[in-house]
């Protein structure tokens, strides 16, 4: 019992341990999750900037183009004092055009801004062909007031474009640079800027996609694989550090909160079993479970064969703890032998007389594996016999999975060797059912409630309930059929040609050793004298 106890305090004292582990694993999250959002959003906010300064560009180029070819329709002499005017009204309403030149056999001839007083030597940056036929010059020194500028030359025409023409998208934090390239790749330049943004280096070639650039998450670039234009912005620490911060204590406040509130749903979980296994303990040294017995009867002729003792916990007046969950806890604490010694003890206290009275009655008792490897279990079933109660009048019954503990084999044999039956309980419930029955020797099957329950319903069909009995009838053993709740039922078991034992409520509920005692006498009286 100390060894028990000891055992389950281990067991709890690992909870906390879990707990903080599961909290520092929330916490930890929250904090990965934040870099991930993080990182979506300043992508997504790069993105849409870069994205709005593309198109824009591409916009501008495709306005110049139709500019350049309103402007070839000039019905005046070739850089006349009325060809400039004309050309000045176009390009003044424009609003992106600093000036306009007219060329003839690749040499200037005359300009808006300097008309036709055009330096002899001049010469372009490097152009770049485009597939439209076009040829841009990124940042040309020029001969006008401003120094540099960027020209679109179409047919005999260059514009140049306003240097500021951008700067109506310009956004704290962020600066920009706009190249343009040829459509093999193979040359690029610089067409606008940020007024700040000079340190930033043109790409040797323009990559279509949308990226950050060398991963640095300051750093973003999206190309148009239709005009080849790329645009690259770069934000400062600044762009993103408030957000950042934000982001960060959002999730981490929601890590530790998730943390915590599991860590605390785990820890109340634990205290509640702890609780109730400690309850559980006191109750069995106190002696304040109960046990009652379900009949089980010969189906064909409603006699009662045997019973089968459940315990029962009422841990508080009308409120009793399910078997089930009960016996897990024990078996999770490593005391559920007690359980079945208590129920031995106290089967023998209430039954004694009947099964020496009576010596065709049997009582089944429900064990687990581990029971098996128990000699105090041996012992309380050996002081039945004391009283002269033979081996086959106690059945033990063992669930299929307590039955595939493989320690459980050799206690089987043990039981069997010393005459007991040995019954399969929840038959069919468990995957390796059938291959079980291969390694293991029991005398009879109990058929779950579950399968007895598609007795009367569409769904007998495609039940298994006829292959658990031509299982049982090809292994020659016996079968008990579970949960028999109507007269249905009932009649569909006892038209089988096969002797067949049932339990149910149909026959009975679990009952205490009085009402037994009642039943067995009103069966008595029935059958005039004895039932069994
Ligand atoms: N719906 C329905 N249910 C019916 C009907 N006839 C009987 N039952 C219920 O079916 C269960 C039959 O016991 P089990 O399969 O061995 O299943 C048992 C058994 O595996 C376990 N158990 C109960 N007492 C003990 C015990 O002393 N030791 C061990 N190791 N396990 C026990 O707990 C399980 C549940 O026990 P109980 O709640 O008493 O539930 C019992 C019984 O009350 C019916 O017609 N309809």
């Amino acid at each position: 019992m100390v060894l028990n106890r000891t055992k389950l305090l281990g067991i709890f004292d690992a909870v906390p341990v879990i707990a903080l582990v599961i909290f520092l694993l929330c916490a930890i999250t929250g904090k990965i999750l934040a870099r991930y959002v993080d990182d979506y959003l300043s992508r997504a906010e790069a993105d849409s900037y870069t994205q709005e300064l593309l198109s824009q560009t591409n916009k501008i180029l495709q306005q110049a183009k139709d500019k350049i070819s309103e402007i070839n329709q000039s019905p005046h002499e070739f850089c006349s004092a009325n060809d400039l005017r004309f050309i000045r009204n176009i390009i003044y309403s424009s609003g992106f055009i600093s000036d306009l030149g007219r060329l003839k056999n690749e040499q200037l001839q005359c300009s808006v801004l300097l008309g036709n007083n055009i330096p002899q030597s001049y010469s372009y940056a490097r152009g770049i062909l485009r597939s439209d036929g076009s040829v841009i010059y990124g940042d040309t020194p020029l001969f006008s007031s401003y120094n540099r500028g960027v020209i679109l030359s179409i047919n005999n025409t260059n514009l140049v474009f306003n240097p500021g023409l951008l700067s109506s998208f310009e956004r704290p934090h962020y600066s920009y640079s706009v190249y343009a390239g040829a459509p093999a790749l193979n040359a690029i330049v610089r067409l606008f800027h940020h007024p700040e943004q000079n340190s930033i280096e043109t790409p040797s070639n323009i990559i279509h996609s949308r990226t950050w650039i060398d991963g640095n998450r300051y750093t973003y670039k999206l190309c148009s694989p239709e005009t080849h234009i790329c645009v690259i912005t770069v934000a400062d620490e600044l762009a993103y550090q408030n957000k950042h911060r934000l982001i960060d204590t959002v999730f981490t406040i929601l890590g530790l909160l998730t943390g915590g509130l599991a860590a605390l749903l785990l820890l109340r979980y634990f205290h509640n079993a702890q609780t109730l296994t400690m309850q559980l303990m006191r109750a069995i040294t106190r002696q304040e479970l109960d046990v009652r017995y379900q009949p089980i009867v010969n189906v064909k002729t409603g006699k009662i064969i045997a019973f089968e003792a459940l315990i029962r916990w009422e841990i508080r007046p009308d409120d009793y703890v399910p078997p089930d969950v009960l016996i897990d806890l024990a078996e999770k604490g490593g005391f559920i032998t007690r359980i079945t010694n208590y129920v031995l003890i106290r089967v023998k206290a209430d039954m004694n007389q009947i099964l020496q009275d009576h010596p065709e009655l049997r009582v089944n008792i429900n064990i687990a594996a581990c029971d098996l490897q128990h000699d105090s279990f041996y012992a309380a079933l050996a002081r039945f016999q004391n009283k002269g109660i033979r081996p086959h009048q106690i059945g033990i019954e063992l669930t299929e999975r307590s039955a595939a503990d493989c320690h459980a084999f050799k206690g089987i044999e043990r039981l069997r060797a010393l005459g007991h039956k040995i019954y399969l309980d929840d038959f069919g419930t468990g995957y390796s059912s059938l291959a079980l029955l291969g390694k293991i020797q029991v005398d009879a099957l109990k058929m779950d409630k579950a399968f007895t329950q598609t007795v009367g319903t569409d769904a007998l069909t495609v039940s298994i309930v006829p292959q658990i009995l031509s299982i049982a009838k090809k292994y020659k053993l016996g079968i008990v059929v579970e949960g028999i709740e109507t007269e249905e039922q009932a009649a569909y078991f006892k038209a089988l040609p096969l002797s067949i034992a049932a339990q149910g409520w149909y026959f009975g509920k679990p009952q205490n050793i009085n009402e037994v005692r009642q039943l067995l006498g009103i069966s008595r009286k029935k059958k005039k004298n004895s039932p069994f």
